[in-house]
């Protein structure tokens, strides 16, 4: 039996009750039997073929999410859509697959070109250039298409309207390098005829096609990808350099060759000799010249002394080159090597400063040997990675999904992360801090404060008592300890103490999680607590270190309060259910009212205007405050505005008041007018400083 189950057993023993073994089974159950219908539905989809689903990957993985609608989705399946309606995802493996096949096009026109142009015997082979030629432009004419309908992203989401990306290309530099690389510039072999060069008329005509190389900047597309997706960004990267020096070095080797024709073969020293068996031969004339470039580019000098002012000219541009591009690039080398073993010198520097430390302060011999055996299987087993320095950049819930599938072997064996919600793993396992122990550590002894709690990630570990010899349990892979301390469980009779001494029995990577994280964590999830403290309860009834009336009487506590805090709750549901009931009557009353208010201001204002009644404001200084029209018209209007209905009534009572007692008449000069008259019912209620008249005006005399 496992380790790992003893520990388990003990506490199933102890608990001695069939219920909690019914609800394991059930569990297990179900686990199995949903197991059985996600291989099913697998199955039947045709998905996960190569692969069995891992229910532990499946509750705790994010989701992606794909829209099954998402035309670039069904494009990743068709790859073509039919007609115009074109679109190709560029996030998709297959365009980046695409993007290798036409960086291998350009590369044999970035290679071939200028060789068979300088190279005239390798020309002659007419038929097969002529199917890798046209091999490479078709390739282009069909990467033009993708090109113009590549989705792009605007606003985060991927644009998928051809006509949209069609636009969007036209807008780009892009379209001008894809058609200049189309040209159809072999059109000149009409005149120019291939396969007919020889010493005496270079360059080939193939020379024309060199607008095919206008098409690299979809190679350097193909590197960035490239770079992003590896694992190893330094070995391709100087995979890439190493490439780049070479068609470098090509590229010089030609035009050395082509500047020896320009020259004359053989006038000088300098330039290539041609005559001769063997320097006939292009083998010769492209090692020659190979070799040449080569020499000159990393400015190792030993070439013939150039001879005429070109010749200098040609070699000092060379070695400026060599100095400029050469020297960067090897530089780059340099450092990028370095990087690699950037994790190997830091781990071997921190190493050397523990034993200059050691041996300074004259640590034991036996100790400091351990020291360095840690280290040893420090460096063995994680490459002394910075985890947490390496993942710091990415947002927590990448984090977490990248360490539950890092860890997964060990957190699916822990037992209270089998049946808890994803949301306390991701929790936890951001908090886990990895730690090495050595063969015959202690990681607690009995009677130490407990600050933090373990899970057992690799090796075996025991948990022994004071004699140091009799061995409760032995720990493995996915077990945990350290809990009962820090879970301050009531009626511990050791409190916060440790209540066993834990030994590490070989190497042991144990996960560490602090106590705070894990109240933190438990906060928000009280069943996962629950879990936790019946186990270490277990654990103390085992060794009698539970007093069961302290415990009672807490649960009993924590019941009540439980209860108390129950009632509260469904208390304050209750009162919110009856608020949400009364202000729905006050909403219903408030309309009544405002109805009756619409109603009574209607026949107000019609009175009035039956009346020549008008209402004016005016803060001219002959506002009489004792003025019983004023004052009635301000309650009337201010009341009318504030929609409140017992002045309302007041205020429609005076104007009726008004009506049947008709006021003094008051003129200004000879006009009359009626204004506003009509105003009273879309205006907003006014401070009641402003004074208002009700004024009665009579019709011109003149009219
Ligand atoms: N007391 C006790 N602890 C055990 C036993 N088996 C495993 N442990 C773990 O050993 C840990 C020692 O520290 P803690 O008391 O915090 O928590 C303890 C338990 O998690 C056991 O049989 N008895």
């Amino acid at each position: 039996m496992s380790p790992v189950f003893t520990i388990h057993k003990i506490g199933l023993n102890n608990m001695g009750s069939a219920a909690n073994e019914d609800n394991t089974s059930s569990n297990w159950m179900q686990r199995q039997f949903s197991k059985v219908t996600r291989n099913l539905r697998y199955r039947i989809s045709g998905e996960g073929n190569s692969k069995t689903p891992d229910w532990f990957l499946d509750k705790f993985a994010a989701q992606t999410f794909t829209d099954p609608e998402e035309p670039l989705y069904q494009a990743k399946r068709s790859k073509l859509l039919c007609g115009l309606k074109l679109a190709f995802d560029p996030t998709l493996p297959g365009h980046y697959h695409w993007l290798a096949v036409v960086s291998l096009a350009i590369l044999y026109n970035m290679v071939f070109v200028i060789g068979r142009a300088v190279f005239w015997e390798l020309d002659k082979l007419t038929v097969l250039w002529f199917v890798l030629d046209y091999l490479c432009d078709a390739i282009y004419v069909f990467d033009t298409i993708v090109h113009i309908h590549e989705g792009y992203l605007e606003q985060g989401l991927m644009v998928k309207d051809p006509k949209m990306l069609r636009k969007h290309y036209l807008k780009s530099v892009s379209w001008r390098y894809d058609l200049i690389s189309l040209l159809p510039t072999d059109l000149a072999y009409y005149w120019w005829i291939p396969g007919t060069c020889d010493a005496n008329c270079l360059p080939c005509p193939v020379i024309v096609r060199l607008n095919r190389l206008f098409r690299l900047p979809r190679m350097w597309e193909w590197f960035d990808r490239t770079e992003t997706a590896t694992s190893y960004p330094n070995a391709f990267r100087i995979c890439k350099v190493v490439m780049a020096i070479l068609v470098l070095i090509h590229w010089n080797a030609c035009l050395y060759f082509a500047i020896s024709y320009a020259i004359g073969f053989g006038t000088d020293n300098w330039v290539y000799n041609i005559t001769g068996a063997r320097n006939e031969t292009l083998a010769h004339q492209y090692i020659y010249s190979f070799y040449w470039s080569t020499l000159t580019l990393t400015t190792i000098g030993e070439t013939p002394q150039p001879e005429i002012d070109a010749e200098y000219l040609f070699v000092v541009a060379d070695f400026l080159a060599g100095v400029l591009i050469f020297a960067t690039i090897v530089g780059n080398i340099g450092s990028m090597i370095s990087n690699m073993n950037v994790a190997r010198v830091e781990f071997q520097n921190k190493m050397d400063g523990v034993k200059q430390y050691m041996a300074f302060r004259k640590v034991s011999g036996e100790l400091e040997a351990r020291v360095i055996r840690w280290f040893a299987y420090t460096w063995a087993q994680s490459g002394a990675l910075d985890e947490e320095n390496v993942l710091s950049s990415l947002p927590d819930k990448l984090k977490a999904e990248i360490a539950i599938r890092v860890h997964l072997d060990t957190l699916r064996k822990v037992r209270i992360f089998q049946d808890c919600e994803p949301g306390l793993l991701e929790a936890l396992v951001l908090k886990l801090k990895l730690q090495v122990f050595s063969p015959g550590d202690y990681i607690c002894r009995k009677g130490d404060v407990g600050k933090e709690m373990y899970i057992v990630k690799r090796g075996r570990l025991q948990v022994v008592a004071d004699d140091g010899k009799t061995v409760l349990a032995t720990l493995s892979a996915g077990s945990v300890f350290g809990e009962v301390s820090v879970l301050e469980i009531a009626g511990n009779r050791t409190g916060n103490r440790r209540t066993a001494n834990v030994r590490a029995l070989g190497y042991s990577d144990l996960f560490c999680l602090a106590k705070r994280d894990l109240w933190e964590a438990l906060a928000d999830y009280p069943d996962a607590r629950a879990t936790l403290t019946e186990r270490g309860c277990q654990l103390l009834r085992k060794d009698g270190l539970l007093d069961e009336a302290v415990f009672e009487n807490a649960q009993t506590t924590q019941q009540s309060m439980e209860e108390t805090v129950h009632k509260l709750e469904t208390t304050v549901d209750m009162l919110n259910n009856r608020l949400q009931g009364l202000l729905t009557d006050v909403g219903e009353e408030q309309a009544k009212i405002k109805q009756r208010i619409s109603k009574i201001e209607l026949r107000c204002v019609s009175c009035l205007q039956n009346h020549n009644l008008r209402f004016m404001d005016t803060e001219d200084e002959n506002t009489d405050s004792d003025d019983l029209t004023s004052l009635a018209a301000s309650d009337l209007r201010s009341d009318v505005g504030g929609y409140s209905e017992l002045p309302m009534i007041s205020a429609y009572n005076t104007s009726m008041h008004l009506l049947t007692h008709p006021m003094p008449v008051r003129e200004r000069g000879h006009s009359l007018s009626v204004e506003r008259s009509s105003g009273l019912l879309n205006r907003a209620p006014e401070p009641r400083s402003k004074s208002l008249r009700l004024k009665r005006i009579h019709k011109d005399t003149s009219k």
